[in-house]
């Protein structure tokens, strides 16, 4: 699918059932809503499938594993060879993101979308090897953006195809809170050092450093804020094109695909400015300790369910959030109503 037929697949959500859903809810024996957003996400969920039995069992995590040109500037606190060593490691399933994979029965697909070496991920979506420096010129041509949006697309049509009722977005790419920083910064036309933190521990000389390549890099390439794939191309990354390809893949059809950290959320606004509805398939997790996070979130329109200062990224966040969703939807399945129970309830809700 390309990303043009995956942008006019988008439909909105299936309020009728959602609708009954919430009827659902409501005739369970507790308080009304007493469940937040537990029963929130599972009623989106019955809006995405257009189901109203939910069946979330088959859940996969997507890791866009992705090198970005800008580390050249000094802008992070480890070298860029950690990207392939990691990427490495979740194809032998010992990240941290693997291990809550593993605890609680989630799928770990890694993708090379654009590392600089190859490494055992698998290299059939590689868009190329690594994005260019940013501060000297454009990150990548409109084209190449694109192509990284379609890998994500491909994913989210291959796990579909394979079963899967629900994805999660991951990533690992040194440098990418700078480019999802720069990206932020553009979109939510912030002031870049309001978008700037220090990613995977940085030193305050850092960053600095790192808020005057992002400058550097908007004035020299002036991306267009009212066009998010120009964004992306200029100053963005493949790690984050990727990822807002299985948003938009997972929209197409009809799969509902968790938010992670920032660099995550990010790429959920990409999607977001390239087709709006596309939001309403997007479930937040977390709330990462990168200082722009809940500025993104809220630009969504999203709120997420936890708030645990965790900013690691590969998915990390999005897991933590798969039990919650699993018991959601064994309560929504199973629990037993007021009439089941022979408790009367107030009479509008009959
Ligand atoms: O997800 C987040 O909110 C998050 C916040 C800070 C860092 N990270 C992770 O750290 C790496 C990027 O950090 P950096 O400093 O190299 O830009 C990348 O591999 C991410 O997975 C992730
Ligand atoms: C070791 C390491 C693991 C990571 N996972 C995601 N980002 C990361 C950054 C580092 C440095």
């Amino acid at each position: 699918m390309t990303l043009e037929e995956a942008r006019k697949k988008i439909k909105p959500l299936d309020e009728e059932k959602m609708e009954t859903a919430r009827k659902r809810w409501d005739s369970i024996a507790k308080p009304l809503h007493s469940l937040g957003k537990m029963e929130d996400l599972i009623t989106q969920i019955v809006g995405i499938t257009g189901e109203v039995k939910v069946d979330i069992g088959k859940k996969a995590l997507v890791a866009m594993c992705a090198d970005n040109g800008v580390v050249e500037e000094g802008v992070t606190q480890t070298g860029q060879e950690v990207t392939g060593i990691v990427a490495d490691n979740f194809v032998k399933e010992t990240t941290t993101a693997c291990v809550m994979c593993h605890q609680c029965g989630v799928a770990v697909k890694p993708v090379d979308v654009g590392m600089v070496k190859d490494t055992t991920a698998r290299t059939d979506l590689k868009v190329m090897y690594g994005t260019r420096n940013m501060t000297k010129g454009p990150a990548m041509t409109r084209e190449e953006a694109v192509k990284g949006i379609e890998a994500g697309i491909a994913m989210a049509e291959e796990l579909k195809a394979q079963g899967y009722r629900l994805l999660a977005t991951g990533e690992m790419g040194i440098g990418n809170t700078t480019t999802s920083s720069a990206v932020a910064s553009v979109l939510l036309d912030q002031p870049v050092e309001t978008m700037t933190g220090r990613g995977a521990g940085l030193s305050s000389d850092g960053l600095t450093r790192k808020i005057n390549a992002i400058k550097k890099a908007i004035a020299l390439n002036e991306p267009d804020p009212s066009d998010p794939i120009d964004v992306l191309a200029k100053v963005g990354g493949l790690d984050i094109a990727g990822m807002a390809g299985v948003y938009l893949g997972g929209a197409a059809l009809q799969i509902p695909v968790l938010i992670d950290g920032f660099i995550s959320g990010v790429a959920a606004l990409v999607a977001a400015g390239i087709c709006p509805q596309a939001k309403d398939y997007m479930i937040a997790s977390h709330v990462s300790k990168e200082p722009a996070a809940h500025l993104v979130l809220e630009k969504l329109g999203k709120e997420a369910v936890l708030h645990a200062d965790m900013c690691l990224g590969e998915g990390t966040g999005a897991i933590a959030l798969c039990p919650f969703l699993d018991m959601g939807a064994t309560l929504y399945n199973t629990l037993s109503t007021f009439d089941d129970i022979h408790v009367d309830q107030y009479e509008e809700l009959k």
